[in-house]
């Protein structure tokens, strides 16, 4: 537990002197863990064709995801899953979490003006158009535009986006149901005591709270047409000339089945 009770963290150092030794806390793990941002390589002397938009995103969200993986290996938590299980959890969430941070990032860089998916790969009203995906574009604009409003601080970023990675779980049941339950419960409170942190314990913890798992829950609504997107691209990616990753191949190909037979079931903080 790295935030165990000061008093079992005192190290003596000498007789009678004893200097308190604090474990780090998660949301400090999380700050360190954060992994970098990725530039997409887009080609900008070539014009802005949809294959080329979508193969450009593609490539990008490949290499996001290595990085997805990294981050979730070192996530105070999830390793003492069982492997099983931590694979299904990213692939369950992974177009959630890449879209959750492209909304921090469009957020951060552009105040919610524009989708900031790379610094060399940003996406203005004209490119929303282009990529054959403006409703999503605008929806996820949305989202950062609410972060914006609520002027949503990093460490309870930081917290949102690893309840998203532990939403979407099997109807059937991970094989270690109790370890993920006591992991999501521990990153609830992590939760509370980031937006604690924001409010200055005020009475506006709870309104805050209550806003950000509702935030939390539409993002599920907006990823679901996402990912109907990204499955039909994916079928028709011959046709579309849109390329796909050997990453994202393998992630997509195991994850459709499973989808679109329903055995995924999505945790929400509110009913409907
Ligand atoms: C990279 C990256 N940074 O954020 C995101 C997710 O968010 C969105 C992605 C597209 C439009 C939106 F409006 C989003 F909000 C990605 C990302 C890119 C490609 C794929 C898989 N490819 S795909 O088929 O879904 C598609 C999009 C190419 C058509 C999955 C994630």
């Amino acid at each position: 537990e790295l935030n165990a009770s000061p008093a079992s963290a005192l190290v003596p150092h000498g007789p009678g002197v004893v200097t308190p030794f604090l474990p780090p806390s998660i949301c400090s793990v999380l700050e360190l863990i954060e992994p970098e941002e990725v530039y997409s390589g887009y080609d900008n002397t070539q014009p802005d064709t949809t294959d080329h938009l979508l193969s450009s995103l593609n490539r990008l969200a490949g290499k996001q995801m290595v990085r997805m993986v990294k981050w979730a290996k070192v996530l105070p938590g999830f390793r003492g899953l069982p492997i099983d299980d931590q694979i299904t959890l990213i692939q369950y969430s992974w177009m959630c979490l890449s879209s959750f941070c492209l909304s921090w990032r469009s957020y951060k860089h552009t105040n919610g003006q524009m989708l900031y998916f790379a610094p060399d790969l940003i996406f203005n009203e004209e490119r929303m158009r282009q990529s054959a995906m403006y409703d999503l574009c605008l929806g996820m604009r949305q989202v950062s535009q609410e972060f914006l409003r609520l002027q949503l601080t990093y460490d309870e970023f930081l917290s949102m986006k690893v309840l998203l990675l532990l939403s979407t779980v099997p109807k059937e049941g991970l094989k270690n149901q109790a370890a993920f339950e006591e992991m999501r419960l521990n990153y609830v409170k992590e939760l509370r005591r980031s937006v604690g942190k924001a409010t200055n314990n005020s009475g506006q913890t709870w309104q805050r709270f209550f806003q950000l798992t509702k935030l939390l829950d539409a993002m599920h609504d907006l990823v679901g047409n996402l990912l109907d997107f990204c499955f039909y691209t994916f079928r028709e990616s011959q046709a579309l000339k849109v390329e796909f990753p050997e990453m994202l191949v393998e992630i997509i190909s195991d994850q459709i089945p499973k989808v679109e037979s329903g055995l995924t079931h999505t945790i929400y903080f509110h009913k409907k």
